[in-house]
């Protein structure tokens, strides 16, 4: 099916990973950051070799890393055959130009890839449009970086050589591209909003949360549908909305793009449409992936996000997936040292009283496990919106 779209049959390219550890962001998260950084570096198709974190007070404004860094990474490039450097941050387009002339190799940022894994996992006319606009906004204010080598040549000729005035129409193209992305998307939102609108009054629940979490795996399960679903970071880009009958109650249900951090404003952006979808919906599943480390920092990152999103509050049920994969971290087993069963006990009555005025569940996808607890739940916030919206409908169940 899906392949790495980088390269199928070339030899896979090589990266390394360049990361900052600063006031506020800790060596740990500086870590996790760069971990998820290479997850993406895979999934987009590139192998890491190293990874390069430096301790500053905050990024360099003109390189990103100090210069001793950078003389380390120029000599590591030299000396190991490595196609491209990607930055854990967005990079200026000033940046971008500095560290490009100094390594002199590709370098892309976390942007980059991410819109270039939109890119390669978009599918129908709509996220199609979406990354492209996405793409371009990012390229804009960087166009000059691809004309560093015209402006050497040009030397001290002045300010308005080839190159700028080839820079200048570049923009003209790009700039109309982007009016003209904007408008085909106005048409596919009429459209898409036309659709939606058919679709009757049946209750909404849309899957969201971050990235890998299970999302299409708990869809599947539960529509016993076929969406695609792999070990790859956003599996899934256009929304997938199906019709689940749960005894004899009748609802849709909908999975979503993943959630991830420092996701590219432009993307969130021109995804914003896709995620009319969570707008609309009158319950929100927010799926987590309880065998990840970072699980509780994906759930701030999701609700912020969502915040951004629609400011209405939701019924919301948590699922915490992936159960069968848990496993207690040193830290936990300290306090736990009866073992595993214990400390998921512990963790579980931690976020249930945390999280008390949503419904909790803990289940397995794969094993599926505690699935009839899950549907069960689905079912009772499902009527309780049906009752409350057709109180004289109640012969459906
Ligand atoms: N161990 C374990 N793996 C799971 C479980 N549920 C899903 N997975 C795996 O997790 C990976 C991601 O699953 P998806 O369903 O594609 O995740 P998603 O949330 O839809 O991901 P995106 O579409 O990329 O946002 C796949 O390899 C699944 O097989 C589970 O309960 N346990
Ligand atoms: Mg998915």
């Amino acid at each position: 099916m899906e392949k790495g779209h980088i390269s199928i049959d070339k030899q896979p390219e090589t990266a390394i990973l360049v990361g900052v550890i600063t006031s506020n962001q800790t060596e740990e998260m500086t870590k996790e950051y760069i971990d998820e950084l290479e997850f993406l570096a895979e999934t987009s198709g590139a192998v890491t070799k190293h990874k390069f974190l430096q301790r500053v007070d905050k990024p360099h404004p003109k390189t990103y890393i100090r210069k001793g860094k950078m003389e380390e990474i120029r000599k590591y490039v030299q000396n190991n055959e490595i196609d491209v450097a990607i930055f854990d941050d967005e990079l200026s387009p000033s940046q971008l130009r500095n560290i490009e002339a100094a390594l002199e190799i590709k370098i892309l940022d976390r942007n980059n890839l991410i819109l270039d894994i939109f890119a390669s996992r978009a599918r129908t006319a709509h996220s199609k449009t979406q990354v492209e606009l996405a793409q371009y906004q990012y390229l804009l204010p960087r166009l000059t970086n691809m004309w560093t080598h015209l402006d050497r040549m040009k030397g001290g000729i002045g300010m308005r050589g080839p190159g700028e005035s080839q820079i200048e129409t570049d923009r003209r193209i790009v700039t109309q591209k982007i009016t003209l992305l904007k408008k085909k998307l106005i048409e596919i939102d009429k459209q898409q909003s036309v659709q939606r609108g058919n679709r009757g009054q049946l209750v909404r629940v849309a899957l969201v949360g971050y990235t890998n979490v299970g999302k299409s795996t708990i869809m599947n399960l539960i529509s016993k549908s076929e969406v695609f679903a792999e070990n790859k970071l956003f599996a899934t880009l256009d929304t997938t909305v199906r019709k689940v009958v749960i005894e004899n109650l009748p609802f849709l249900m909908s999975d979503t793009v993943g959630f991830i951090r420092k996701l590219p404003h432009q993307l969130v952006e021109s995804f914003k449409s896709t995620l009319d979808e969570v707008r609309e919906a009158d319950i929100l599943v927010h799926v987590l992936d309880i065998s990840h480390p970072n699980f509780e920092d994906h759930y701030k990152v999701v609700n912020e996000t969502l915040a951004e999103i629609d400011k209405t509050e939701k019924t919301t049920i948590v699922v915490f997936n992936k159960l069968d994969a848990y496993n207690p971290s040193q830290a936990e087993l300290s306090y736990h040292p009866e073992g595993k069963k214990y400390a998921l006990a512990a963790l579980k009555d931690t976020w249930m009283a945390k999280l008390s005025q949503h419904q909790c569940l803990f289940i397995s996808a794969q094993e599926k496990e505690n699935i009839d607890e899950f549907k069960k739940v689905l079912y009772d916030e499902v009527k309780a919106i049906f009752e409350v919206r057709y109180p004289y409908h109640n012969f459906l169940y």
